[in-house]
């Protein structure tokens, strides 16, 4: 259906069809060793393309890992080099990552960090996967103390997204991988609402045209921003912010995601995130308040939450201090003078940042 180019300086595609595992073997090529980074959950899955891509290769090795976020922590990272070292593992071999976005990062740290990096490709199975997570090269696990806080740039060959592999996909995780969707249309993409707000049914019916085209969207914005900012400089773009961009929801949302101990899906964390950049952005770079209400109105037909009050403010301003975007003692949000018109907001007061959290519980 459609092939988008992530043109970096080691360009790749990314295969969006129902049915594209076919185009596994030819990516994959012929290798010594291949082995299959899975959670234990999509074991079927696995093992089926295990299979497909083994035709002609040698026998795959496959890694089991526990399910979602469980897998990304540094014992499991442990448990997957060793098996590669069981295993003989050289330059030369692959490492495929197969699941959702937390086993795609994993897959991925572990290719970049072995042997200081070999191969892998990324066989996305949630909507998150398939338009934000296997895209990119960002790499990593987690640790106690934030989200992705070790990890690396790390590209992959390339990545096959199945749409039928969507078809056993959970509703809720649907709606949490139509988060980072609708974050690219509130950031860039306009038609994106639109496309929602025509049809909110379709836009979550893993069997519809709609969604594959806004997976389409979703990945071709992707896809754009990291070609011409992979590593995430503060420098911007063409006169445009870089890959910041992304970061959309996502100060606020990774650490209530951690101090959910990831009870709350990643894009039900970012959901909350861009509403609170919504009211910050109101308060600091005057965005309208018809902008905030769509972000309340397009997230809520998504099924994604838009009030949160349960941790206290002190705990999450800690764990904010962590993110990545942060310079010294001072965070860095983007945020939006209107819709599709981004801008850093670089060290807030305290005081606003407050309010907008109590704004949020409100919401
Ligand atoms: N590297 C990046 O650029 C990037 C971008 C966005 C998110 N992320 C990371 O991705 C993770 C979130 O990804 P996610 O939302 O895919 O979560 P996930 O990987 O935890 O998967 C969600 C759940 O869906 C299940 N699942 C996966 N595919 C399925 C299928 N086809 N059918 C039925 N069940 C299936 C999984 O077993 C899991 O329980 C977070 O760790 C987040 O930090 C990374
Ligand atoms: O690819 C990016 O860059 C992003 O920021 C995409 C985000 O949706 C994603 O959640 C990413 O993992 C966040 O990265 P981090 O650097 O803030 O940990
Ligand atoms: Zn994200």
């Amino acid at each position: 259906m459609s092939t988008v180019r992530v043109p970096t300086d080691h360009p790749y595609s990314v295969e969006i069809d129902y049915g594209a595992r076919e185009k596994l073997p030819e990516l994959a090529g012929s290798r010594s060793r291949i082995a299959v980074i899975a959670s234990t959950r999509l074991e079927e899955a696995a093992v089926e393309l295990g299979r497909l891509v083994g035709r002609g290769n040698a026998p795959v090795l496959n890694i089991g890992v526990p399910d979602g976020e469980l897998a990304k922590t540094p014992a499991i990272l442990t448990d997957c080099w060793r098996a590669l070292a069981d295993a003989g593992f050289t330059r030369s071999d692959l490492i495929i990552g197969i699941g959702g976005g937390a086993t795609t990062d994993l897959a991925g740290f572990v290719a970049a960090s072995w042997l200081r990096g070999v191969d892998f490709i990324t066989v996305p199975t949630t909507v998150l996967a398939m338009v934000d997570a296997a895209v990119g090269g960002k790499t990593g696990i987690d640790l106690p103390e934030g989200k992705n806080l070790v990890g690396a740039f790390h590209e992959p060959q390339g990545v096959i997204a199945d749409l039928d592999l969507l078809r056993t996909l959970p509703d809720r995780e649907v709606s949490s991988g139509l988060a980072e969707v609708v974050k690219a249309g509130f950031v860039r993409d306009g038609r994106i609402l639109d496309l929602i707000r025509e049809s909110p049914e379709g836009s979550r019916d893993v069997t519809s045209a709609r969604l594959a085209e806004l997976i389409r969207r979703g990945v071709q914005f992707k896809a754009d921003v990291v070609a011409g900012d992979l590593r995430e400089t503060t420098t911007p773009v063409g006169g445009r912010l870089g890959r910041e961009l992304l970061n959309y929801g996502h100060t606020l949302g990774h650490a209530i995601e951690a101090w959910e101990h990831f009870e709350l899906r990643h894009g039900e964390a970012v959901a909350l995130g861009m509403m609170f950049a919504a009211h910050l952005s109101r308060r600091l770079l005057g965005l309208s308040d018809d902008a905030v209400a769509t972000h309340r109105e397009l997230l809520e037909v998504l099924g994604l939450p838009t009030g949160y009050r349960a941790a206290p403010w002190e705990e999450l301003r800690t764990l904010m201090g962590r993110d990545k975007k942060a310079r010294g003692s001072s965070l860095r949000f983007v945020g939006l003078r209107n819709l599709g018109d981004p801008e850093i907001i670089a060290a807030p007061s305290e005081r606003v940042l407050a309010e907008c959290y109590a704004e949020l519980g409100r919401d």
